[in-house]
């Protein structure tokens, strides 16, 4: 459930489109409309913006950065970065209790609200304690910094920590395979790996010193932007569950790194937005890490959308609940056919993949080949994207399907190598000495949660990555270098 309130964290990083005012209504047809919990439901449409281009008349707009810059705790414009700031010794307001601060209405202060949960929450907390900490650090060794420069340098370091803990940790245990794994730390290290490049530097090429450090952004001719196709393949609500199941961490030992005993289970409905909040003000930070380290996520395949999101009352942009509740299945549908986004076949098309023409191409189960053809009869051209992605068979240690690998791939590196904060600027100049070496020192969520919570990974933790269920057996220690293991 971490890597679950992780990605979600990044997607509040990232990505939200513009709505429009105007409201459209979707209605279920009369013969399937008793199984669906709403019968019709209303929202925004996302706001068309002509682009004055011939070969692409329209798009959409961003209402988040789309930079790796932690602006899901930092916020998206001037008036949300202030609201976060404490405008003292560079750090971000936090409550006495470690967790996030609330206004009247229960709305937590932090970079973004939208939809928002308890374990989303107790990420942004966690990273608004970094942040605070790398203050702490640089004023130590910078005495002569103001409050606006440790804030500055502070949320360089912090944002370069998260984008490498997603690009080192999270993407390798989603996809994990020994290949992944040498492709991700290609990415930020380079073929010559760690040691290599903390002794020398960023001396060679992306291929041996990785895109992190490049001499310059190369963004291929193409602004830096996340695509509508990425924001299509992240559309993985089925990894969230129906219930929370809280732990009991009172046990003073725990040598086998047993899974603490069940003390709660809470259903989803009661940990999202402000009510969510005002549980997780009520629940011990160290516990509610441990319980979701230690309940696995749902699986992103058909018939596992969880059933809450089919009545969910949705947040506006400043986390108030809007009035009309949707039913997000359909919803998610709905906004890629709204936006444009090739159907599955196509989508695999232009990514010069091998497209379907039989739905045994696509998976060898026979229930969900006979329910594909009951609603798209045998054409394969107008199966749905998410269907699509959610239907194909799994390449073994993926959670995802390949075709959304190809585009998390493309832009795992675009991210990094088209961005001056990750090549040209990431020096010294930019991050302070000191504040570059907390990055280059920091390679894991479990370094980050070690830093803030000393004795309790020790103790819960048996596992190697945060992201893992947490009583899984560690990585077994591999003597032969990654890239002479052959792929499998
Ligand atoms: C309690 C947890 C969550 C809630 C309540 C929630 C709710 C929502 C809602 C209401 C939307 C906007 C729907 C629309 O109008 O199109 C949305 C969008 C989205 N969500 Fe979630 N979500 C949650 C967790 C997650 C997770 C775990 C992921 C995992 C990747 C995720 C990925 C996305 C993506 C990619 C979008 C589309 C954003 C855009 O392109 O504008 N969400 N979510």
């Amino acid at each position: 459930m971490i890597a679950t309130s992780w990605i979600q964290f990044m997607i509040h990083d990232w990505i939200d489109h513009l709505e429009d005012t105007q409201q459209v209504e979707l209605r279920a047809p009369h013969e399937i409309a008793s199984a669906c919990p709403l019968k019709s439901f209303k929202f925004f449409k996302t706001k068309r913006i002509s682009t004055g281009e011939p070969d692409m008349k329209f798009g959409f707009l961003n209402t988040r950065t789309p930079w790796w810059d932690g602006s899901v705790i930092y916020g998206n414009n001037e008036e949300g970065m202030r609201r976060v700031r404490a405008f003292k010794e560079g750090k971000l307001r936090i409550g006495g209790d470690g967790l996030l601060e609330h206004d009247e209405k229960w709305i937590p202060i932090s970079g973004d609200v939208r939809n928002c949960w308890a374990g989303f929450s107790l990420l942004q907390a966690l990273f608004v304690r970094e942040h605070n900490a790398v203050c702490d650090m640089l004023k130590e060794h910078y005495p002569d910094l103001d409050d606006e420069k440790l804030y500055r340098y502070a949320r360089l370091v912090t944002s370069a920590v998260i984008a490498k803990i997603h690009t080192i940790d999270w993407t390798v245990e989603l996809l994990k395979t020994d290949t992944l794994l040498a492709g991700m730390r290609v990415n930020w290290y380079g073929l010559l790996g760690k040691r290599f490049k903390d002794l020398f530097g960023h001396i060679c090429g992306p291929v041996l010193s990785g895109l992190v450090g490049l001499r310059k952004p190369n963004d291929h001719g193409v602004p830096y932007s996340l695509t509508e196709e990425f924001s299509s393949v992240y559309k993985m609500h089925s990894l969230l569950p129906d219930k929370v199941i809280l732990r009991d961490i009172t046990n003073s030992t725990n040598p086998n790194y047993e899974c603490p005993p069940v003390s709660q289970e809470v259903p989803m409905t009661e940990m999202t937005g402000k009510e969510g909040e005002r549980r997780m003000s009520k629940i011990d930070m160290e516990q509610m890490l441990v319980s979701m380290g230690h309940q696995a996520s749902g699986a992103v395949t058909l018939w596992n959308y969880p059933s809450w999101m089919r009545n969910l009352i949705p947040h506006d942009i400043n986390g108030e609940e809007v009035p009309d509740p949707v039913d997000m299945a359909a919803l998610e549908i709905y906004r890629d056919r709204e936006r444009g986004v090739a159907r599955y076949n196509e989508f695999r098309r232009n990514l010069l993949m091998i497209p379907i023409s039989k739905w045994e191409d696509l998976t060898d189960d026979c229930e969900i080949i006979e329910a594909l053809s009951e609603v798209y009869g045998e054409d394969v051209e107008k199966l749905d994207l998410l269907v699509g992605l959610q239907a194909e068979k799994k390449i073994e240690g993926f959670a995802i399907s390949e075709t959304a690998f190809f585009i998390f791939l493309l832009i795992a590196s675009r991210r990094l190598e088209a961005d001056r904060f990750f090549t040209t600027n990431f020096n010294p100049k930019t991050y302070t000495e000191k504040g570059l070496e907390w990055v280059n020192k920091t390679e894991t969520l479990k370094d980050v949660i070690d830093r803030h919570f000393p004795d309790m990974t020790a103790k819960w933790m048996r596992c190697s990555s945060a992201f893992s269920v947490w009583s899984a057996p560690p990585d077994k220690t591999n003597y032969i270098p990654l890239y002479l293991i052959p792929a499998t």
